[in-house]
C-alpha cells in the first residue's frame, strides 16, 4: 500500500484530487477523515497542511507526496522530484512600492523585505550578494510595505492583481514553481512497482490534456490536402460515407492549434467538424 500526502484545503487541492480521480483512483469521499483508502487501488491518500508534506514524505511517513515546488525548496527535506504536474503555475518574485524607482539588485541593500519563504529569499539573496533584513510573516505578506512592516516583499505571484491593489510592482522573479509529485528516497521494491502503475496512468491523463478527438466529413477529391495539415499520431483514419464522393476523416489535434488547423480545413471543404474530449491517451 503507497500512502500519498496531499493537500487538505486550498490552492493544490482541487487540481491534485481531479488527477487521482482521472487516474481512475477511487476514495469515498462522504467522510471527511485524514487519512482514506482507494477501493479499487493500493493507496492510501493522507490529507494534510501543504507546510507538512515535504516532511512526511522525506522521513517515509508518506511514501509520495503533492506539494507546490517553492514549498517543496523552502522546506529543503531530502525527498525526490518524482513528476512535475503542470498545475498551480505561479513565480516567487521581489516587489516593491509603484512609485519608487528600482534601479537594480542593489535597491535591496539594507531593506527589510517581508516574506513566508525565508529559506528560498535568504538563499538569493546570499547568491547575489545583496545584504537584507529578512521579515517573516505567514500571511498577507502584501500589505506590510503599505503599513510600514517592511519596505518590500517576497510572495508568490500569479495574475500580479495582488500586488497591483497593494501599489506594489514585481521587479525580480526569483524562481517559478508548479505542483510536484515528489517520493521518498528509500521506497521498497513493491511500493516502486505500485508507483510505476501509478505513473503510467498520470501520464496517460496528462498526455490527453490539451487534446481533442476530431471528426470531419471531407470531400475525397481534397482528401490529400486535408491529410497534408493533420498533424495527427500517425495519420488520420479514413472511412467511407454512404454518400458518394465523401469520407469521414478522424485525427487527434493539439488544442494549442486547434483554431488555425479547423480554419484550414474549412478552406478546404471539411463539413460536419465534431470535436470532442479524449480521457486518456497511452503513446
Ligand atoms: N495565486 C496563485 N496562483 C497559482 N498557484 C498558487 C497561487 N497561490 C498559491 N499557489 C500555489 O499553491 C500552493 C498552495 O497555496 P495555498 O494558498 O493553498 O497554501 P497555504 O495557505 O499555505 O495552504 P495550507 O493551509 O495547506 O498551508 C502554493 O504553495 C503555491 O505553490
Ligand atoms: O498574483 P495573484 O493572482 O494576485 O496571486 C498571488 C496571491 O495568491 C496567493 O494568495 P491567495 O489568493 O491564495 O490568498 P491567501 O494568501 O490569503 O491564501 C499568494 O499568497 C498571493 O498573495
Ligand atoms: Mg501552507
Amino acid at each position: 500500500m503507497l500512502r500519498i500526502a496531499v493537500q487538505a484545503k486550498g490552492r493544490l487541492f482541487e487540481e491534485t484530487m481531479a488527477l487521482l480521480e482521472e487516474s481512475d483512483i477511487k476514495l469515498s469521499t462522504t467522510k471527511r477523515t485524514l487519512l482514506v483508502q482507494s477501493s479499487n487501488f493500493p493507496i492510501e491518500v493522507l490529507f494534510l497542511r501543504d507546510d507538512d508534506i515535504p516532511q512526511t514524505v522525506a522521513t517515509g511517513v508518506a511514501d509520495l507526496g503533492i506539494v507546490g515546488e517553492n514549498e517543496f525548496m523552502e522546506k529543503e527535506e531530502d525527498a525526490e522530484i518524482i513528476k512535475r504536474l503542470g498545475f498551480s503555475k505561479c513565480r516567487l518574485s521581489l516587489a516593491m512600492p509603484k512609485d519608487i524607482e528600482y534601479p537594480g539588485l542593489s535597491w535591496f541593500e539594507g531593506k527589510k523585505i517581508a516574506t513566508s519563504y525565508p529559506v528560498i529569499l535568504r538563499n538569493f539573496l546570499k547568491k547575489s550578494g545583496v545584504n537584507a533584513e529578512i521579515h517573516v510573516i505567514t500571511g498577507s505578506v502584501e500589505v506590510s510595505p503599505g503599513i510600514g512592516l517592511a519596505d518590500a516583499i517576497f510572495d508568490i505571484v500569479s495574475s500580479g492583481s495582488t500586488l497591483v491593489s497593494n501599489r506594489l510592482k514585481e521587479v525580480e522573479v526569483v524562481m517559478k514553481s508548479e505542483a510536484l509529485l515528489i517520493g521518498n528516497k528509500n521506497m521498497s521494491d513493491e511500493k516502486k512497482a505500485v508507483l510505476k502503475e501509478l505513473l503510467f496512468r498520470m501520464n496517460a491523463v496528462k498526455t490527453a490534456e490539451d487534446k481533442k478527438y476530431v471528426l470531419m466529413n471531407a470531400p475525397k477529391d481534397k482528401l490529400e490536402e486535408i491529410i497534408a495539415v493533420l498533424p495527427g499520431m500517425k495519420s488520420p483514419t479514413v472511412m467511407p460515407l454512404a454518400q458518394e464522393g465523401w469520407c469521414s476523416v478522424h485525427t487527434v489535434l493539439d488544442e494549442k492549434r486547434f483554431w488555425e488547423i479547423i480554419g484550414k480545413l474549412k478552406g478546404l471543404g471539411a463539413e460536419g467538424i465534431l470535436v470532442l474530449p479524449i480521457e486518456k491517451m497511452i503513446l
